[in-house]
């Protein structure tokens, strides 16, 4: 199915590439639960969360597998409904809001999206398309604004020069910096990204998280919740932490206050110690 969105335009004549509306709400609440839980077969995969996101915060949501992180992105995306209690994203109650309308105001990244991403796309289509939220192009109608942003956004990420490349062409590295593209692609005002280095080389990792800092630490970078397992995938930039565990939240905060030893020895179910150094954090087992 062919998922219609409505296109974002007049953001390549904007003078900034991003945070063009982010600008008017840092500081907003952009992301609100109260009370959130999701129940699905009988199985509670969040409870009762609440918390919020502002402009300009940069949340890492941490947890172990099955701890609900990708759950809470898929709230947070509008791909899921509470069960019981509120999500409210860019001041709209979910239930209450088309999200269709909404959509296009959230970029969004994750492994289940990338599967989906044609092999045989142009690397410049896989990020065009997602200004009409579609994947795939078919009959969208794009200006020669939507191209120049696509390439804005391609070079930003230092993938530029690959615009014209087949998508299942590109190295794993590339093609997670495309992912990145597509979803800065609509100037998001808020950035949802689901273990954006995961399956990365070493080095991959680091030219990614090292394009990722350089995001998050612009003035104009949307407010932004990125999930990952791993302490030493968070780039520097990212301002707040969520550590959950079994659908439940461990603790919250300020990243450098969340991220105490105790406190990852509990999200994690062992002793861990955690170091941090130059703005990035390293844990292993006591
Ligand atoms: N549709 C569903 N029905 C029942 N249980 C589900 C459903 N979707 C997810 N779950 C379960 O909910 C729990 C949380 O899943 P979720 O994918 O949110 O965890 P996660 O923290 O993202 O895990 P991982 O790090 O392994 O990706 C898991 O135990 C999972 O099996």
């Amino acid at each position: 199915m062919v998922e219609v969105w409505h296109a974002v335009r007049g953001s390549a004549h904007d003078p900034a590439l991003f945070g063009v509306r982010v600008a008017e709400s840092a500081g907003d609440v952009v992301v609100r639960l109260r009370s959130a839980s999701v129940v699905r077969g009988g199985a509670t995969l969040l409870a009762d969360i609440d918390w919020e996101v502002r402009g300009g915060e940069h949340w890492v949501v941490l947890g172990p597998n099955g701890a609900g992180k990708t759950t809470l992105l898929k709230l947070l995306s509008t791909q899921w409904h509470p069960t019981t209690g509120e999500v409210e994203v860019l001041g709209e109650r979910m239930g209450a809001v088309d999200v269709f309308e909404l959509r296009p105001r959230i970029g969004f990244s994750s492994a289940a999206l990338a599967d989906r991403l044609p092999a045989g796309e142009r690397v410049r289509d896989v990020v065009l398309t997602a200004s009409y939220g579609t994947i795939g192009r078919w009959r969208e109608q794009y200006d020669e604004a939507d191209f120049a942003r696509a390439h804005a956004v391609l070079a930003r990420l230092g993938v530029g020069h690959l615009r014209d490349r087949r998508y299942g062409s590109l190295s794993e590295g590339e093609r997670k910096r495309v992912q990145l593209a597509r979803a800065l692609m609509s100037d998001p005002e808020l950035l949802l990204l689901d273990e954006p280095a995961a399956g990365l080389d070493l080095g991959g990792r680091e030219d990614l998280l090292a394009q990722l800092a350089h995001l998050l630490q612009s003035p104009t970078a949307p407010a932004t919740v990125l999930v990952t397992h791993h302490v030493e995938e968070i780039p520097r930039g990212i301002t707040h932490g969520l550590l959950l565990r079994a659908g439940r939240i461990v603790a919250r905060g300020p990243l450098t206050e969340v991220l105490t030893a105790a406190n990852l020895s509990v999200t994690f179910a062992r002793d861990l110690v955690v170091e941090a150094h130059d703005g990035r954090f390293f844990a292993r087992s006591i």
